[in-house]
Parts: C-alpha cells; sequence; structure tokens
C-alpha cells in the first residue's frame, strides 16, 4: 500500500511526507508541479512525480503503478487575499482541480481520501471556539473554493464507498523539530513567517492589517497549530481510514487564540531584535477571530500535539529562516 501526497513538496505537504517516512510507511509518492514548491524539500526516498492534480491521466497512471490506496491531497492556493482579488483562479486550482483529481483517483481504486480543508470554512463564526458541526459560512472566495471540495469529496465518497477525513486547518506555523523542513515559500504573507523575516532584517518592517477590530486589542486573532503536530493528524487520520474508520470532518487546532499584536510580541522576545511595525488598515477577506474546538479531533482519532506553545514555535519559524538564508535559497 503506497500514499499519494498531492503538493507534497510544499510547506505542510513536506512535514506530511517527513512523518510517513518517520514512520516507516514503505512508500511515498508526491504529485506536485512546483509551483509554490521545491523537490528539495522532499528526502530522496520519496518518488516525486512534477504535473498538475487536475491530469487525469498522470494521476490514474500513478495510482495505479505505485499500487496506491490513499490520497492526501495538499495541493492547493492558499492566499486569502489573493482570492479575494482573482476568485476565479482560486476556484479553478481548489475546486475544479480537486473535481477532476478525485474523479481519477476513484476511478483508478484509492480507497481513502484525506483533505486539507481550512478555518476559512467558517468565515467569521458567531461561536469562539468554533466548534466542527456549526454550519460553514465562508467570507472569501478561499474558503468557498474549500468547501465546495470538502461536500464534492462527501458525495463522491458517499457514492462510490470510500471513506475520506476533512481536516480543517487553522494558521499553520513553525518548522519541523529536527530542521528538515519549513515555510520556504518566496513572497510568503503569513504573520509569523513575515514576522521572522523582519526580525532577521530579510523586510524592513511588519504590517499589522487593521486594529480596529472587535477583540481585545483591535488585531485579529487566530489559533496557531505547529506544523509537524499537523502532519500527525494526517498519519492518526490515515491509521483510522485504513483500519476501518468512518469519514469524519476535524478542526485541527489547539483551542487558544492570539492576536496578531501578541504573535508580534512573541517574536520580537525570541528573536531579541524589536524590528519596526506598522499599523495599517484592514486587510480584505479577514475574519477577525477564529479559533479551533479542538476537542473532537483527540476524541475521534486520539490525536495529542507534541508542540502547542507559541515561543517554540516561533523558535522553530525562526531557525528555519535563518538556515535557509544561510543556504541562499529563499
Ligand atoms: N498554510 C496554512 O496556514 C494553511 C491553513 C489552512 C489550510 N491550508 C491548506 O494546506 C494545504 C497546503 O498548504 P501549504 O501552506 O503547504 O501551501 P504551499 O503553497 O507551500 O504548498 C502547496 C503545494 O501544492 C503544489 N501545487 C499547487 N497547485 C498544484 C497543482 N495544480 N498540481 C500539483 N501541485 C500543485 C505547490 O507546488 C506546493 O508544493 C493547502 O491545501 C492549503 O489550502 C494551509
Ligand atoms: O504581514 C502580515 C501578515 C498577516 N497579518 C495578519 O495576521 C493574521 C493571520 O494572517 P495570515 O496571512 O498568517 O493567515 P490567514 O489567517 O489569512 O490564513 C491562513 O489561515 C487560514 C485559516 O485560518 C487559511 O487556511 C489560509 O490558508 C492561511 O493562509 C491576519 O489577521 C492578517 O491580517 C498581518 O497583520 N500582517
Amino acid at each position: 500500500m503506497a500514499v499519494l501526497v498531492t503538493g507534497g513538496a510544499g510547506y505542510i505537504g513536506s512535514h506530511m511526507v517527513l512523518a510517513l517516512i518517520d514512520a516507516g510507511h514503505e512508500e511515498v509518492v508526491v504529485l506536485d508541479d512546483l509551483s509554490t514548491g521545491f523537490d528539495w524539500a522532499l528526502p530522496p526516498e520519496v518518488t516525486l512525480v512534477r504535473g498538475d492534480v487536475a491530469d487525469q491521466t498522470l494521476v490514474a497512471e500513478t495510482i495505479r503503478r505505485h499500487r496506491i490506496d490513499a490520497l492526501a491531497h495538499f495541493a492547493a492556493k492558499i492566499v486569502v487575499p489573493d482570492s479575494v482579488s482573482d476568485p476565479l483562479g482560486y476556484y479553478l486550482a481548489n475546486t475544479v482541480k480537486s473535481r477532476a483529481l478525485i474523479e481519477a483517483a476513484i476511478g483508478a481504486g484509492v480507497r481513502h481520501v484525506i483533505f486539507s480543508s481550512t478555518a476559512a470554512v467558517y468565515g467569521e463564526p458567531a461561536v469562539v471556539p468554533v466548534p466542527e458541526d456549526l454550519t460553514p459560512n465562508p467570507i472569501n472566495p478561499y474558503g468557498r473554493s474549500k468547501l465546495m471540495t470538502e461536500w464534492m469529496l462527501e458525495d463522491a465518497a458517499r457514492a462510490h464507498g470510500i471513506s475520506y477525513v476533512v481536516l480543517r486547518y487553522f494558521n499553520v506555523a513553525g518548522a519541523d523539530p529536527r530542521g528538515r523542513s519549513g515555510q520556504s515559500t518566496p513572497n510568503a504573507t503569513h504573520l509569523i513567517k513575515v514576522a521572522t523575516q523582519a526580525a532577521l532584517g530579510k523586510r524592513g518592517q511588519l504590517e499589522v492589517f487593521g486594529t480596529d477590530y472587535p477583540t481585545p486589542d483591535g488585531s485579529c486573532l487566530r489559533d496557531y497549530i505547529q506544523v509537524s503536530d499537523l502532519a500527525q493528524a494526517h498519519l492518526v487520520a490515515l491509521n483510522h481510514l485504513r483500519g476501518g474508520g468512518t469519514s469524519l470532518t476535524l478542526n485541527c487546532g489547539y483551542g487558544r487564540g492570539y492576536s496578531v499584536l501578541e504573535v508580534i510580541d512573541v517574536v520580537k522576545s525570541v528573536s531579541g531584535v524589536d524590528f519596526p511595525v506598522k499599523l495599517s488598515p484592514r486587510r480584505p477577506g479577514d475574519p477577525s477571530r477564529i479559533v479551533a474546538g479542538a476537542d473532537r479531533i483527540r476524541a475521534e482519532l486520539g490525536w495529542v500535539p507534541q508542540h502547542d506553545d507559541l515561543r517554540e514555535i516561533v523558535t522553530q519559524a525562526l531557525a528555519w529562516e535563518e538556515a535557509l538564508g544561510r543556504r541562499n535559497r529563499v
């Protein structure tokens, strides 16, 4: 049995690949077009198939050749404000291409799917922490494009007798504790990555997008989950599905929110650098606060996070950012 990881050369997918290899999984195949990922992010024992998830011939051939039973689908476009300016690009990348992938995968014999969804499906939730059974109400095209894929997967699984786990990630951050991977995306927009770049002088300043939100300090609240903890959630989901477990939709977060200003304080404290911070207007598409109801994944899958500590997450992100600089990468 082998696993196909789409987007495995990207930030989170590469940590899933490491988790699979660390756990002794015999064969890991990555399908990635390297649009935002890097072949050097993959360990040598992994097979990289370079191509598009919507290439149904390639997907079917890959699944049959490697006798793949499980698909972990990470490949996507992921930047919320870009989805506001280019909604059709996001619906193509995240919805239309996922439809083609799911169809080809089921046709070629895949039995289990793990899908990378997002807290963005909840939009601006009335309840915080947000439970999985709250009716989704995304407020940006990114969240909508992902929610439609959740629905397609649910319907296709029911019709074709496959099982799935939808994982709704909250804000993913940090890096492999052993320093083998991290977030390498050029022109990154994610808060912790951008703040570590400001601390290292790769950026002149950090902008805070919005200080007039209805939150304790006026900046947005997010639930930051460490990337290897998230990869472990995928491993336990895979074992659950292969063991005959039922389909599930689960939040992936720690259940605690930090404001943008609190995150900046931690980055300044960990790095020891008091980098310039500019207070700017709100960014389009941002919900004010989003924190995971985090009990269900523990109860259903027995997932136990190991890195639930913002200082540790920031320390890892900073170490990775320094390593990228030393290697002259990004
Ligand atoms: N980063 C976060 O905080 C976050 C939060 C919630 C959900 N997610 C989801 O996690 C997943 C992974 O995100 P990431 O942060 O690792 O992003 P990333 O950009 O680092 O990784 C995406 C990977 O997919 C590849 N890819 C993109 N389109 C492709 C296509 N059509 N065919 C083949 N490969 C393609 C890219 O080259 C890249 O390697 C995404 O589905 C994203 O929506 C991320
Ligand atoms: O330079 C920056 C970057 C971000 N922010 C703020 O920091 C918060 C977090 O922003 P990120 O860009 O780090 O992350 P998002 O919450 O926009 O989105 C991330 O988490 C979501 C789930 O909550 C999605 O899944 C999405 O893929 C992923 O990018 C937001 O309030 C944003 O406005 C700043 O103030 N300055």
